[in-house]
């Protein structure tokens, strides 16, 4: 058994389990039960529990973090792990066409610190005019200037003199540093993009438009998660906060009679358990799963609870509504620097490891899996104000080539064609890719359940590029990287696009504005930043599932508290914001009971 489990859960969480576990008592009784472990749920176990008076439990499915996850380089491969839930979205009829049967996966940390412990570690806040017009749609509170407190005290930022402005901060639990490493060709897109019109920013300050090296969660050169900034420092020092790993929610109890939640069935060890919540339930379960217990508990739109037989006890469209930002894997550009990318190669070598193991920052090991540099753009059609970004250039120091098909590739589901015929030849070539995130999308997906078993996985339907103007925004970035590739620093280093057709758009002239849009269609890459489907809005909008002070409408004691609330996709990667979101709920959910409302 313990064989077996050292083989699904590692060793650090077989030892956890076996010798100290915290192992729950049924109908335990609890001030607030926070259900999910993932970036939301660790800042809000940890900000509640300040608050001496009441105790609170934590549920977390997964286990705790190991070596593998603090090490940055290692991203890609954590989508392959048993700390990683996958959820196949359903098959793409105008999208994912280089990935098995039209499918992109839909990984998330299954994790204490949740996707927070398996993310590339992008950290990137959001525009003032995302705020500003989440508070126009009546979402009272959120604007720029009301969240900008909850930006700062969540970090601790070290970023070489840039944090010396109102908008950054020294003391928070979060570290956000720059990456210590940089290949030559990071510094000549940087270089290349002001050279093509975008000026260098601190894209986390006063303006986004330009271009920046990556900001990132890690602490010294080492991922920080919001496990390891929220909860190891107080894990076993507050008697009033117990965590329970490999802990499965699978219900809210909520009193039909009073519409009250009061407590949560899960599963631990194959065994159902109760918890009693004396004064909330808050799901932070993440955009899929918190609002698939929502339905489990009579919480959901009628069509799909019907169909799958639960009793309504609150009609709300919880998963009707889903944006992602999806993006496209590429351009590539070849250059004519020498093993000088990131591929595991030539990042793991024992020189590069002893130094990591021995604290330096500065080694390759430490990069975001070769994410160097942001780009952020405006498209010369977009409606929106000159100052609020409509396209985001990742700069990779790599491909899918950069750990020679063994992570990226099945982490995205991507065919072996696509990989053989476009990356394969990249193995030993020094290059780099754009990826074009598009901030705003139009197209709306949906998440809904076919049954009522809680370990099934819910349906997602991402239906990206239903509307087609969501492409137009993909091939202007398309078309700006390789703007970028002939500024002087680039064409330095010898950028050259790399000149294999995508499988499938071969018929098409090479990089006309079709074959583009085909590759678009073809290497489509979900960022997995999905938002909406526990949407925030007033009682007032018939999209809403939650209200500003993230209640669930018509329900009493119930909470959501995740990227799931996000009304609309923010011009940032979801991470920091959703840190934000929990530290204002954390001092909303104070401030009403210390209060005693
Ligand atoms: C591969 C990948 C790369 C990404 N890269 C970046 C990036 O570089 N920068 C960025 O800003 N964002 C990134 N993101 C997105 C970002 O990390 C997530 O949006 C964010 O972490 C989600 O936070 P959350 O609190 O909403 O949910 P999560 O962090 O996903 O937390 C949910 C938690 O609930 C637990 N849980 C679920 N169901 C149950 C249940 N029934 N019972 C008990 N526990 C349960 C899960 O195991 C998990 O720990 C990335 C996401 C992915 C998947």
């Amino acid at each position: 058994d313990i064989l077996q489990q050292i083989a699904q859960i590692g060793l650090t969480n077989t030892l956890e389990q076996n010798l100290r576990p915290t192992v729950p008592k049924d109908n335990d009784v609890f001030d607030f039960i926070v259900v999910g472990g993932g970036t939301a749920g660790c800042v809000l176990a940890n900000r509640l529990s300040e608050n001496p008076n009441w105790s609170v439990a934590l549920l977390e499915a997964g286990g705790t973090e190991n070596i593998i996850n603090v090490i940055p380089a290692m991203a890609a491969y954590l989508q392959v792990t048993a700390t990683t839930w996958n959820f196949p979205a359903v098959p793409q009829k105008d999208s994912c066409k280089g990935m098995f049967n039209n499918v992109c996966f839909h990984p998330r940390g299954r994790i204490l610190g949740g996707t927070s412990s398996i993310n590339f570690m992008i950290f990137i806040r959001g525009n003032r005019r995302d705020f500003d017009s989440w508070a126009a749609a009546g979402n009272t509170g959120w604007s720029y200037d009301e969240v900008l407190p909850y930006f700062r005290k969540m970090e601790n930022a070290v970023l070489d003199g840039l944090e010396q402005t109102q908008y950054r901060n020294r003391s928070g639990p979060l570290n956000v540093e720059h990456v210590k490493y940089r290949t030559p060709s990071a510094h000549a897109f940087v270089r290349g993009s002001e050279e093509a019109g975008l000026p260098q920013t601190d894209y986390n300050g006063a303006s986004q438009i330009g271009v920046a090296y990556v900001q990132a969660s890690t602490r010294q050169g080492r991922r920080h998660s919001a496990y390891r900034a929220y909860i190891e420092p107080i894990m076993f020092r507050r008697k009033n906060l117990k965590i329970f790993t490999y802990s499965r929610v699978t219900k809210v109890l909520i009193d039909p009679a009073t519409k009250a939640a009061y407590g949560v069935e899960f599963l631990y060890r194959k065994r159902l358990f109760q918890f009693k919540a004396r004064k909330e339930v808050i799901l932070s379960a993440g955009s899929f799963i918190s609002p698939q217990l929502l339905m489990l508990s009579g919480i959901g739109p009628a069509d799909n609870l019907n169909r799958i037989g639960v009793d309504i006890l609150q009609e709300l469209p919880v998963g009707v509504r889903m944006y992602e930002h999806v993006s496209h894997f590429g351009p590539t550009f070849i250059t004519n620097t020498s093993r000088q990318w990131i591929s595991t190669n030539l990042v793991a070598t024992l020189p590069n490891g002893l130094a990591f193991l021995a604290g330096r920052p500065d080694t390759p090991i430490s990069s975001l899996a070769g994410v160097e540099a942001l780009a952020f753009l405006k498209a010369p059609f977009s409606p929106l104000p000159p100052d609020w970004p409509d396209v985001e250039l990742i700069f990779a120091s790599g491909s899918l080539a950069s750990d020679q098909g063994t992570a990226l590739k099945p982490g995205a589901n991507f065919k072996n064609e696509i990989y053989d015929q476009m990356y394969r030849q990249l193995e030993n070539q020094d290059h780099y890719t754009i990826l074009v995130m598009p901030y705003h999308p139009k197209s709306v997906g949906r998440l809904w359940l076919k049954d009522k078993n809680p370990l099934a996985r819910p349906m997602i339907d991402p239906n990206y590029f239903a509307v087609a103007e969501d492409v137009e925004y993909m091939l202007h970035g398309i078309k700006e990287s390789i703007r970028i590739a002939q500024s002087p620093a680039l064409q330095k280093i010898g950028a050259q696009l790399l000149r294999a057709p995508v499988p499938g758009c071969e018929s098409l002239e090479f990089a006309s504005d079709d074959y583009w849009r085909c590759s678009i269609r073809t290497l489509t890459y979900t960022l997995h930043h999905q938002v909406a489907t526990t949407r925030m809005g007033p009682a007032t909008d018939p999209t809403a599932v939650v209200s500003p002070q993230l209640k669930v409408h018509g329900v009493r004691k119930l909470r959501v508290v995740d990227g799931g609330i996000i009304p609309s996709p923010p011009t940032a990667h979801t991470n920091a914001v959703i840190f934000m979101i929990a530290e204002k709920a954390a001092d909303m959910i104070r401030g009403e009971w210390e209060e005693g409302k």
